[in-house]
Formats: C-alpha cells, sequence, structure tokens
C-alpha cells in the first residue's frame, strides 16, 4: 500500500498519506519532483510541512541524480516513430510521431486535430515494416470527439497491401475485398483503442494515473500501448479556471497533468499526442489567436509542436513549431472520408 509506505517520511502520519495519495503523490519519486506550493495547494497541506516531505522524499528515493550519456542513449535508441502514413509530413516531423514524447497537435476548429488522433489510433497499431509501433492505443477523450466510425472509416481507407498484412498478422481468414474480413479487422482495431471521456479536469488528471496503470498491464502482453491521446488537453482546464485570479491554479493542474503523460511515455515507450485549442478571440486574455492555449509549461512539456492550419478545400498546413534537431518547416495534407491522405 503507498499510504504506509508514505509514512516512512518524516512528518507523515496517517492522514497526511491519505491526501497525497488521494492527490496523485503516490510514491517517492511523485513527491521528490513535486513542487512545495503545488503539493500544498494540491493536497491541502503547509507549504513549509511539504516542503519537509520533498526534501525527505528526494533523499530516500535518490532522484535527482545523473545517469551516463550511455543510459540516455539506450533509451533513446528505443525510440520509435510513429508514421502519418504521408510522406512529406513524416519527412518534416523526422519519420514521425516519437514515443517518449509529448506532441502537442494546435489548430482552431475544425482544423483536423481529432483526426489526426483517429489516425494515429489506427496507424499505431500497423506493423513496424509499415511504419507502424505494433501497439494499442488509449484515448482520453474530453470533448465527446471520439467516432468509432471514423476508425472504420479509416482503417477502410489504409492500402491493400497493408490491409491484407493486417489480416495476416491478426489471423484472419480472407482478403480486404471479402466484407466479412473487413468487418473482423475493422472490430480487431477497434479492440486496441482503450477510450475513456474525461468529465472535468480532475477527472481527467485521474484517467492520467488510470493510463499508466493500463499501460504497465499491457506492457508485456501482445499489445502494448504505443500511444496515448488526449483530446482536448486544455478544453476542460480552459473551461473551468476562467478568471485571471485561476490561471496560477490552472497551470499548476495542467503541469502535473504533463508530468503524468511524460511519466507514461517515459515508462512504457509510448507516444503522447495531445491537441490543443487556439484563442479564437483575440481580445481574450489568453493572447494571440495563432498562440495555443496553455502558455509556457504547455510550451516547454510538448516536445514537438505542429500547428494545424485549413486551407482550401480538405488542404491543411501541417506546420512543425519549435522542435529539437529538426528545421521547422510546413507540408500539406488532406482530410478525407479515408483519413488523412497525401495532397
Ligand atoms: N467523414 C469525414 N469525411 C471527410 N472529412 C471529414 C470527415 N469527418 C471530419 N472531416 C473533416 O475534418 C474536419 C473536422 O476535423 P476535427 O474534428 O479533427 O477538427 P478539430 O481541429 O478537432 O476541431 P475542434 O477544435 O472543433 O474539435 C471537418 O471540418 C472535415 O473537414
Amino acid at each position: 500500500m503507498p499510504e504506509d509506505e508514505l509514512e516512512d517520511l518524516p512528518g507523515v502520519g496517517p492522514a497526511t498519506a491519505d491526501k497525497l495519495v488521494e492527490n496523485g503523490f503516490e510514491s517517492y519519486q511523485s513527491i521528490a519532483v513535486a513542487s512545495p506550493g503545488e503539493m500544498s495547494n494540491t493536497a491541502d497541506i503547509g507549504e513549509s510541512s511539504a516542503s519537509d516531505i520533498i526534501n525527505a522524499a528526494r533523499e530516500a528515493a535518490d532522484v535527482g541524480g545523473f545517469e551516463t550519456g550511455a543510459t540516455v542513449l539506450e533509451r533513446r535508441e528505443e525510440i520509435g516513430k510513429l508514421s502519418w502514413q504521408i510522406d512529406e509530413v513524416d519527412d518534416l516531423l523526422g519519420g514521425g510521431i516519437e514515443t517518449q514524447s509529448i506532441t502537442e497537435v494546435y489548430g482552431e476548429f475544425g482544423s483536423g486535430k481529432s483526426q489526426v488522433t483517429h489516425q494515429m489510433a489506427v496507424n499505431v497499431q500497423l506493423s513496424k515494416e509499415n511504419g507502424g509501433l505494433e501497439g494499442g492505443c488509449i484515448f482520453v477523450d474530453t470533448e465527446d470527439t471520439f467516432r468509432p466510425e471514423r476508425i472504420d472509416d479509416m482503417v477502410r481507407g489504409l492500402d491493400d497491401e497493408i490491409l491484407a498484412d493486417e489480416m495476416e498478422r491478426r489471423e484472419i481468414e480472407g482478403t480486404p475485398s471479402d466484407d466479412e474480413a473487413m468487418e473482423e479487422l475493422i472490430a480487431a482495431f477497434l479492440d486496441q483503442i482503450h477510450v475513456a471521456k474525461a468529465f472535468n479536469s480532475n477527472h481527467q488528471i485521474l484517467l492520467a494515473e488510470k493510463a499508466k496503470e493500463l499501460a504497465g498491464e499491457h506492457e508485456e502482453s501482445e499489445w502494448p500501448i504505443r500511444i496515448v491521446c488526449v483530446d482536448s488537453l486544455t478544453a476542460h482546464f480552459r473551461a473551468e479556471y476562467v478568471g485571471r485570479g485561476e490561471l496560477a491554479e490552472r497551470q499548476q493542474k495542467l503541469n502535473k497533468h504533463l508530468h503524468d503523460l511524460m511519466r507514461i511515455g517515459d515508462l512504457f515507450n509510448t507516444a503522447i499526442l495531445v491537441t490543443n485549442q487556439v484563442a479564437s478571440n483575440p481580445d481574450s486574455y489568453f493572447g494571440d489567436p495563432t498562440q495555443a492555449i496553455g502558455g509556457n509549461i504547455l510550451g516547454h512539456a510538448s516536445t514537438f509542436r505542429i500547428y494545424l492550419r485549413k486551407s482550401k478545400g480538405n488542404k491543411r498546413i501541417v506546420r512543425l513549431v519549435d522542435a529539437p534537431n529538426l528545421a521547422d518547416g510546413e507540408a500539406v495534407m488532406r482530410v478525407q472520408g479515408e483519413g488523412l491522405k497525401p495532397e
């Protein structure tokens, strides 16, 4: 029981241990990386007690230490790249969406952010030879945007060769032109997408913790979780914390949530894909209408930032913004009935 372990920390009795666990501080590691202000606010513990608890956890957990370049390299060698199945976009991203990273897709309404998350829930399942990661998807749906019908469309929209490969891998008898075999294949794809609706921001934070458990349970299975999509990352936070005075609290919660997501990425070699709106009202204090909501914290946490912009008809401009080791640039794709396609 995590509560019992936490009680070994000086100054932590049963009641405090309960408060810590309830608020997501379940291990020495999660406490060690918290700030006193964050812990004090979220777990209702005095700031100086929080500071003592954090220091004790840091000693006990031996975190904040250094690791050798070789260890970092070893972990980085495991990084997988998830193809969009669009060469121009893959080239822009240096191969695709990376595991062990947060990728943020932002843009105005209708720019195709949800379409990207659906497409990746399909693509992640493909074989590595076909640009996938041979894994499943956790989909945290905050705006009721998940549509199994779109998954159906997108599976049908895959190349025939890929469909034939997938049928073979999943031991489905038949060919892509065979209706029954296609139905079976689509059901198999849907089976590897684990969807949960988040009703508010606290629920969303809780679901990220559940996602970690689920990813742990699947780690050694035939279908490990290779992507966690959060669509939308910011909508609930934006709706619930409206005043300027609440901005700091909102950022703190969002920060914790992003840390939880990043942790899943690191622990299970999973890609984290989050969507974010741009401010639609230039008068609002959210500022520049082409800036993503969430401010600096999100800007720093997401290692890849992609700005989606509507162009003519179903054309969309995919812009890479501030990526480490990659040149900023743009690619073009189309959002079609069968999914995301090259221009
Ligand atoms: N079945 C479909 N066939 C063709 N195009 C579709 C289909 N479904 C969605 N689209 C396209 O996707 C667009 C909506 O994209 P999406 O819902 O991903 O936007 P979003 O960026 O998530 O928007 P919001 O911020 O409002 O959630 C539509 O405008 C349409 O162009």
